[in-house]
């Protein structure tokens, strides 16, 4: 792992895998850090250079004063490839890091060969939503809303029979710091991508778990909608972080994506 400055902060990431390989980049969500992709980087990391960072505001990165924008993550994606010198790449993007994705593909085209956007949207949830979130977390931290995000993050049925694993998920998300976790929930308070989304013009995967409860898949199935040619595959038994919950699954619809879209 290593920890580059870029845009007056500092981010945690890691490279991986074969390096004379396409680049395949994962893109976080609100609340996590790049070790929920722990199950699935080996099932590409033979094939492809795998990046993994930790967004801006979590992990081990820097937490800048809040808020934050869509286009600030997206400025901390683009100079991060830059100090790696990865001219393009495909991307893998978890809900607020499909957004991220989203905007990259709008704002850099020629950077991005492919995207898998992962229970996410070009619009999540409403600004009431992300304002009554932002201010629970000013008041009293992410400790009183854990138990909720977790209900959303996974079905009842990985809670029922991962009980320490969901623990260890839910030590990850409330060591987050706050106002990184405020930043990030302004970004997406305030990011409405869709007249972005016909603009998108690479081949595009959207995936959505069928117990999500952040993103339902009708939400997701909306923002395919508007991506030109993009595909959509619906997990089963998966909720909002299907890399932790159907490693495997996930792994295999990114996979058949990326061969189809002719990198591997
Ligand atoms: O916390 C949630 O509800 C899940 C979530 C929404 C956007 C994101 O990145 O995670």
């Amino acid at each position: 792992m290593a920890f580059t400055r870029v845009n007056r902060i500092v981010l945690h990431h890691q490279v991986l895998g074969r390096a004379d390989g396409p680049t395949l980049v994962f893109i976080n969500s609100l609340g996590s850090d790049f070790r929920i992709w722990q199950e699935v980087v080996p099932d590409f990391a033979d094939r492809f250079r795998v990046v993994l960072y930790d967004k801006r505001g979590h992990g081990l990165s820097d937490a800048p004063a809040a808020p934050y924008t869509i286009d600030d993550h997206t400025d901390d994606l683009i100079a991060l490839l830059d100090h790696l010198k990865i001219d393009k790449a495909a991307f893998v993007g978890l809900s607020v890091g499909g957004m991220i994705a989203q905007r990259l593909a709008v704002r850099s085209p020629k950077r991005v060969q492919a995207l898998a956007l992962c229970c996410t949207a070009a619009k999540i949830g409403t600004p009431d939503l992300w304002a009554e979130r932002i201010a629970g977390v000013e008041n009293s931290g992410i400790e009183p809303l854990a138990d909720n995000v977790l209900q959303r993050w996974f079905t009842p049925l990985f809670r029922e029979t991962h009980p320490d694993e969901v623990a260890g998920w839910r030590n990850m998300l409330v060591r987050t710091p706050a106002h990184g976790y405020a930043g990030t929930c302004a970004a997406i308070r305030d990011a409405d991508l869709r007249s972005d989304a016909g603009r998108i013009g690479v081949p595009t995967l959207c995936v959505a778990g069928d117990q999500d409860g952040s993103t339902p898949a009708d939400v997701v199935k909306g923002t395919a909608d508007l991506i030109p040619g993009a595909g959509f595959a619906l997990i089963e038994g998966a909720g909002h972080i299907p890399c932790v919950e159907k490693p495997s699954v996930l792994s295999a619809l990114i996979n058949r994506h990326l061969q189809e879209a002719g990198l591997v």
